[in-house]
């Protein structure tokens, strides 16, 4: 994520990833303010081991575009709530990368980033039985939560 302040959106998809058992680092690294950091990251993530990124950061959220310019790793952006413009400025900033690059795009934060981690799961479920198992269980207890009628107790 960009900034230590993307966390509180970022946490959902560490929370999801945990629940799944599956292996992440959470790192803040920043295409503007600690670029070095960034193609450090970027160009070793393979040979250390990582399989897919998901990179978060708002308003002008150059990040996830970089980090995809600098590694054959799958890049999932997650747009962040900004206040000044509501996300959509990160969202754009993200979503429309030139041919050549692409940069699998996520809703606008605040808690959205629970899918990137879900489809990220699902990227290594296809060569993870484990995860792929432990997919289909998320989706079995999210479908047994979900009541079939309105309650008035809510
Ligand atoms: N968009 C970027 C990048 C980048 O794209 O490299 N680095 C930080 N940021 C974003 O700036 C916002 C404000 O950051 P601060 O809260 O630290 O001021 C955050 O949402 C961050 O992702």
């Amino acid at each position: 994520m960009g900034s230590q302040s993307d966390w509180p959106n970022l946490r959902h998809a560490a929370e999801t990833l945990d629940a799944l058992k599956i292996d992440y680092e959470a790192r803040i690294i920043s295409a503007h303010r600690t670029p070095d950091r960034m193609y450090e990251f970027a160009r070793g993530a393979k040979a250390e081991g990582f399989q897919v990124i998901i990179a978060s950061a708002g308003g002008a959220a150059h990040l996830p575009g970089m980090v995809a310019a600098l590694t054959p790793l799958p890049v999932l952006g997650v747009p962040a709530q900004t206040a000044a413009l509501g996300g959509e400025d990160s969202l754009l900033s993200i979503v429309q990368m030139p041919p050549g690059i692409p940069v699998g795009t996520l809703a606008i934060g605040r808690a959205r980033a629970i899918n990137a981690a879900l489809l990220a799961a699902a990227i290594l479920a296809l060569s993870d039985p484990e995860i792929a198992s432990a997919l289909d269980d998320f989706r079995a207890d999210q479908t047994a939560s979900i009541p079939e009628f309105p309650s008035d107790d809510v």
